[in-house]
C-alpha cells in the first residue's frame, strides 16, 4: 500500500477534564478531499489547529508523506489553511495576501508574480488583483483566501467551512467548482462543514466527527443510505429523516411490523429484530404520496406543502396521529393544492432504516 499524504494516527486532545478528541485516527490520500462533517462543538476546529500546528495533541501521531510532522512548526509543515472568516492582512492587497506564503519562504519576484497569476486567473480574481480586502466581496475574499492556501502546492490543505460566509448562489457554484479545482491540486484535502449537502457534494469520503470521534468514515452514498447511527441518519437529510418507535413482530413465518394503523411486512433480514424496540426511519423521498388509494398505501391527513428547491415537502399526519413528511418534485406540488385534504401516502419496507433505541446503533440494513 502506498504511504498516505497525511496520517493521523490516534490523536488525543483534552482541554482541562474534557476530552475534546479521542483516538481519533484518519488517512488522506495526495488528491483525495475528506469533508469532515459534525455538529458544533464535535472537534472539528481543533483537530485543524493540531494538523496545521498551532496547537499539539496529548497523545498520537500526525504524519505528512510517512514523517512525523509533531516536532515541526505551523510554517514548516506543507499545509496550507483557509478559513471561513478569511483572515486576510487588511493592509495589503489581494496579490500581496496570496504571495505571502511564497514571500515566507524566499521565492523570487519573477517567480512570485507567474504563481499569483496563475491562481489568480484560476479562481477568476484576476481583475482584483490590486484591491485590498475591504475593497473586495465576500465571494472574492474567499478565493483570495483560498488562493494563498492553494498557491504553494501544499502538500495538506485544510478548509474549514470556507463557503459558510458567501452568498447562496457563491456557494452553489463553488460546490460545483471545488472538487475539480482541489482534484487538480494534487494535496490531501480535509473540508470542514457543517452542511450535509456541501459535504454530500464535495467528499470523496466524509468522516462524522461526533463528541471527539469518529463515528462513520465512508462515501456520501454509504453515510446517506446506511448511517452508522440515528444521529447520523438525522444530520444527513433534509428534510430530516421521519423516525418511529416500533417493534417488528413474527408473523406467517415471515416479519411485520405495524406502522400508521397498518401491518408491513419486512424484508428477511429484518426477522431477527422481531419482539425487539427499534426506531424505525423513513426518508422523506422514500414517501409516496397520491390523491387515490393505490395497493398498499394508507389513508392520512395533508397538512401542508412547502417549497425546498426542487423539491417540496409535504406535512402529513398518519390515522394513528403520527407527523410523516415527504417529497415529491415541485413540479408535482400544485396537484396537491394549497389546503388541508385527504391523500394516500406508500412506504417501501425495503428502503427502511432501523436503530437501536437505546444506543442509537443502525440495525438495519444490516452491515455488510
Ligand atoms: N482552547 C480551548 N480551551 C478549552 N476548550 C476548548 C478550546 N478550544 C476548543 N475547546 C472545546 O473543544 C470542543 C470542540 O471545539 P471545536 O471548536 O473544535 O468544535 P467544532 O466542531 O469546530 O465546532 P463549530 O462547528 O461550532 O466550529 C468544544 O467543547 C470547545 O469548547
Amino acid at each position: 500500500m502506498t504511504t498516505p499524504r497525511l496520517a493521523l494516527d490516534r490523536l488525543r486532545k483534552r482541554y482541562r477534564d474534557t476530552v475534546v478528541l479521542d483516538d481519533v485516527s484518519l488517512e488522506v490520500a495526495a488528491g483525495e478531499t475528506v469533508v469532515v462533517c459534525g455538529p458544533s462543538g464535535g472537534g472539528k476546529t481543533v483537530l485543524l489547529r493540531l494538523i496545521s500546528g498551532t496547537s499539539s495533541p496529548d497523545a498520537g501521531d500526525i504524519r505528512i508523506d510517512g514523517a512525523s510532522v509533531l516536532n515541526l512548526g505551523p510554517e514548516e509543515r506543507d499545509v496550507g489553511m483557509a478559513f471561513q472568516n478569511f483572515a486576510l492582512y487588511p493592509h495589503l492587497t489581494a496579490f500581496e495576501n496570496i504571495a505571502s506564503p511564497l514571500r515566507a519562504h524566499g521565492l523570487a519576484e519573477a517567480e512570485i508574480k507567474e504563481r499569483v497569476g496563475s491562481i489568480a486567473a484560476l479562481l477568476r480574481i484576476g481583475h482584483v488583483l490590486g484591491h485590498r480586502p475591504r475593497e473586495l466581496s465576500n465571494g472574492q475574499k474567499q478565493r483570495t483566501a483560498l488562493a494563498r492556501a492553494l498557491v504553494r502546492g501544499p502538500g495538506v490543505l485544510l478548509l474549514d467551512d470556507p463557503l459558510r460566509n458567501v452568498d447562496a448562489k457563491l456557494r452553489y457554484e463553488m460546490r460545483l467548482e471545488l472538487p475539480r479545482l482541489l482534484g487538480s491540486f494534487g494535496s490531501a484535502v480535509i473540508y470542514v462543514t457543517q452542511d450535509y449537502k456541501e459535504a454530500m457534494a464535495l467528499g470523496q469520503r466524509i468522516a462524522v466527527l461526533r463528541g471527539g470521534r469518529f463515528e462513520q468514515v465512508a462515501v456520501p452514498p454509504a453515510i446517506y443510505d446506511r448511517p452508522a447511527n440515528v444521529e447520523i441518519a438525522r444530520l444527513f437529510g433534509d428534510p430530516t429523516i421521519n423516525l418511529y418507535p416500533c417493534r417488528p413482530q413474527a408473523m406467517g413465518g415471515g416479519t411485520i411490523v405495524e406502522l400508521f394503523g397498518d401491518r408491513l411486512p419486512l424484508e428477511a433480514a429484518a426477522g431477527g429484530l422481531a419482539g425487539r424496540d427499534v426506531l424505525l426511519g423513513v426518508r422523506a423521498e422514500d414517501v409516496e404520496v397520491t390523491l387515490e388509494p393505490v395497493p398498499g398505501a394508507v389513508p392520512v391527513e395533508l397538512d401542508a406543502v412547502t417549497p425546498l428547491n426542487v423539491r417540496a415537502v409535504l406535512y402529513l399526519r398518519t390515522r394513528d396521529g403520527k407527523e410523516l413528511l415527504a417529497t415529491v418534485a415541485e413540479d408535482e406540488a400544485p396537484r396537491f393544492g394549497r389546503g388541508h385534504r385527504s391523500v394516500w401516502a406508500r412506504v417501501t419496507p425495503d428502503r427502511f432504516l432501523m436503530f437501536d433505541p437505546a444506543s442509537g446503533a443502525r440495525l438495519l440494513p444490516v452491515a455488510a
